[in-house]
């Protein structure tokens, strides 16, 4: 990459993250060893979308959240959770993902979500409680 372009987010905030960190040195063939990096390297970068886009994800939850308590409602709404999760183990087996996994993906994040809910709906009500946000 030339000095002129700007660094991606993910390469400016690693930090001194070592791609190349194992435990497997002096182990491995170094054949395997430069085969096993390269698909680290895919590792590491669908690691950060991840990163990213969950980032996005709860940005948007938290304008739930918020328009939520401003409302009144309550912080689950299990009747939507059911449709995501219907929905999700479809497009898991499409997609050659093991459905009880994606399932247990959504509700981990959804739990967490309500619980950011619960904590800016309490901080909304004045009870002390710190919003998690
Ligand atoms: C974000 C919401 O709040 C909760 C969290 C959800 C989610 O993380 O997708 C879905 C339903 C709700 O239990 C919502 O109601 O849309």
């Amino acid at each position: 990459m030339s000095d002129t372009q700007p660094t991606p987010n993910a390469q400016r905030h690693s930090g001194d993250y070592d791609p190349h960190a194992s435990s497997l040195r002096g182990e491995v063939d170094p054949g395997v060893m430069e085969e096993l990096l390269a698909v680290r390297g895919s590792i590491d970068n669908i690691d950060a979308t991840l990163v990213y886009l969950l980032a996005e994800r709860f940005k948007a939850t938290q304008r739930v959240g918020h328009l939520k308590a401003e409302h009144a409602l309550p912080p689950g709404d299990p009747g939507r959770e059911a449709a995501q999760i219907a929905r999700l183990r479809r497009l898991a087996e499409d997609a050659q993902l093991d459905p009880a996994f994606a399932e247990k993906f959504l509700n981990f994040i959804i739990s967490e979500v309500i619980r950011h809910h619960q904590a800016i709906s309490a901080s909304r009500a004045g009870d002390g409680a710190d919003p998690l946000t």
